[in-house]
């Protein structure tokens, strides 16, 4: 298996468009999820069509305008930078739509896929309806925005949230995991992370890991790199001095997420 770590692309395409990073069953061992982070200079307009895939457009940095022909949503996005800690603006697209995103401003958006084969209707998320979560205790803090969790019925098979974590505390903490298609015990759910850290120069650990130990990858993550983890435990630790952000997008076979502990750490939480 190739690494987890993938480093940026800064691969410009024939829109203008930059591409940073594109994961995909062609460039992993990842059946469900897929994902793009583009760059666009204002003024830009990217345009795709979907296929036999649903898609959440994370506005992460700047404003664009959606449309996909029949809905649009004008100048959305919230923050020019994701450490501001504002939920965004988000937009769910169907399976078999085209849809074009025009840059208002400079802005980065994040292309979150899964597979869909039940067209639903296009959805503005509003960055103000997302109430900002805190989630675990001591140095398991962590912020969370769901933006896509599985109780809002908006998409068929995605999940996408995104984590903040300052420095000194884990997240995806006590190591968790979702890859086993086992309801109502556990759910398979694989799953990409996008990295950030404040300041730029930071780095957190991750590790990805299985009981079995037949997976155990530890790996050194800096600012815009990203992690797959097509199963097993996947901890992150931030190191003092730096807050981590991550985007998570999640899908499998159910869209539920239901992880469980590492049996080694689960004391971690009552202690
Ligand atoms: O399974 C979900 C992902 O690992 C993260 O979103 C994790 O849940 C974040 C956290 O709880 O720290």
């Amino acid at each position: 298996m190739d690494s987890l770590l993938r480093k940026k692309l800064n691969r410009n395409n024939i829109d203008g468009a930059i591409l940073l990073h594109e994961i995909n069953s062609e460039n992993s061992d990842l059946k469900y999820v897929s994902f793009k982070l583009i760059d666009l200079q204002i003024g830009i307009t990217y345009r795709e069509e979907l296929n036999w895939q649903e898609c959440c457009i994370v506005v992460m940095t700047g404003k664009i305008t959606f449309t996909d022909g029949e809905v649009t949503h004008e100048s959305i996005g919230t923050r020019n930078a994701v450490f501001e800690k504002k939920p965004t603006d988000s937009v769910y697209v169907s399976n078999n739509r085209i849809f074009k995103v025009k840059a208002e401003t400079n802005a980065r958006i994040a292309l979150c896929y899964s597979p869909s084969s039940k067209q639903l209707p296009t959805k503005l998320i509003k960055g103000a309806d997302i109430k900002p979560e805190h989630r675990g205790k001591g140095n398991n803090q962590r912020l969370v925005h769901n933006i896509l969790p599985d109780d809002n019925p908006s998409a068929n098979s995605l999940l996408v949230v995104e984590v903040f974590t300052e420095g000194g505390n884990w997240s995806s903490y006590p190591p968790h995991k979702h890859d086993k298609d086992n309801l109502p015990e556990e759910s398979m759910l694989e799953e990409t992370y996008y990295h950030e850290q404040d300041p730029k120069q930071g780095f957190v650990f991750q590790r990805v890991y299985t009981d079995d130990r037949s997976l155990d990858e530890t790996m050194t993550v800096e600012n815009g790199d990203m992690v797959i983890v097509p199963k097993g435990y996947h901890p992150v630790g931030v190191p003092a001095g730096y807050t981590s952000y991550y985007l998570n997008v999640m899908a499998g076979p159910k869209r539920v997420w239901k992880f469980n502990n590492d049996p080694d750490h689960e004391w971690i939480i009552n202690s």
